[in-house]
């Protein structure tokens, strides 16, 4: 791949598909969502989404390969026209990094989208009554949150250490998030 990796982190309903879509339509980028990718598989009505469904709506990590695959294969069918790609809630262990380094590359920049867990859970609800997801109700929110804690910051701790990291204040309205992205963005150049 010759265009540069985002990656997007951050909890469940920090906030990271809003700006994953202000970051489409101003760059180019093609945005890549684990969770979208997944979802399409279980909408298909394929025996591996069958899998993946029992797995997502327990608020569990689906295997790492087979969303590292997934990945890979979007990647590929967008590689002549993507101008880089935004990798948003991936990976979400460390052990998912470590893979994707192996089989993708080295990311450019990762975004960390930062908001309070209460926040977090707040908009989940809310999003709930419209988004139709399995998962955005009150039980599994809770255990999405506790697995972001425990498996996904390690993550964020795992790529400080190559200073790839940005903390963005997800607390702020839509678009002064966006400010502090676009500056993020930006210096890549
Ligand atoms: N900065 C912000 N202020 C207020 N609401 C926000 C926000 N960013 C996102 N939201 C809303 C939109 C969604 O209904 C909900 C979750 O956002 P999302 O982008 O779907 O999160 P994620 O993709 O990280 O799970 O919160
Ligand atoms: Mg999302």
């Amino acid at each position: 791949f010759t265009a540069s990796f985002v990656l997007m982190s951050g909890g469940p309903g920090s906030g990271k598909g809003t700006q994953c879509e202000k970051i489409v339509a101003k760059y180019g980028y093609t945005h890549l969502s684990s969770g979208d990718l997944l979802r399409a598989e279980v909408a298909s009505g394929s025996e591996r989404g069958k899998q993946l469904q029992a797995i997502m709506q327990k608020g569990e990590l689906v295997p790492l390969d087979t969303v590292l695959d997934m990945i890979k294969e979007a990647m590929i069918a967008k590689a002549d026209v993507s101008k880089g790609y935004l990798i948003d809630g991936y990976p979400r262990e460390v052990k998912q990094g470590e893979e994707f380094e192996k089989k993708i590359g080295a990311p450019a920049l990762l975004l960390y989208v930062d908001a309070k867990a209460e926040t977090m859970v707040k908009r989940l609800m809310k999003r709930g009554e419209t988004s139709g997801r399995a998962d955005d109700n009150e039980e599994t929110i809770k255990k999405r949150l506790d697995l972001y804690y425990k498996a996904t910051e390690p993550v964020i701790a795992y790529y400080e250490k190559c200073s790839i990291v940005r903390k963005i204040n997800s607390e702020l309205p839509v678009d002064e998030v966006f400010a502090i992205v676009e500056k993020a963005i930006d210096e890549l150049k």
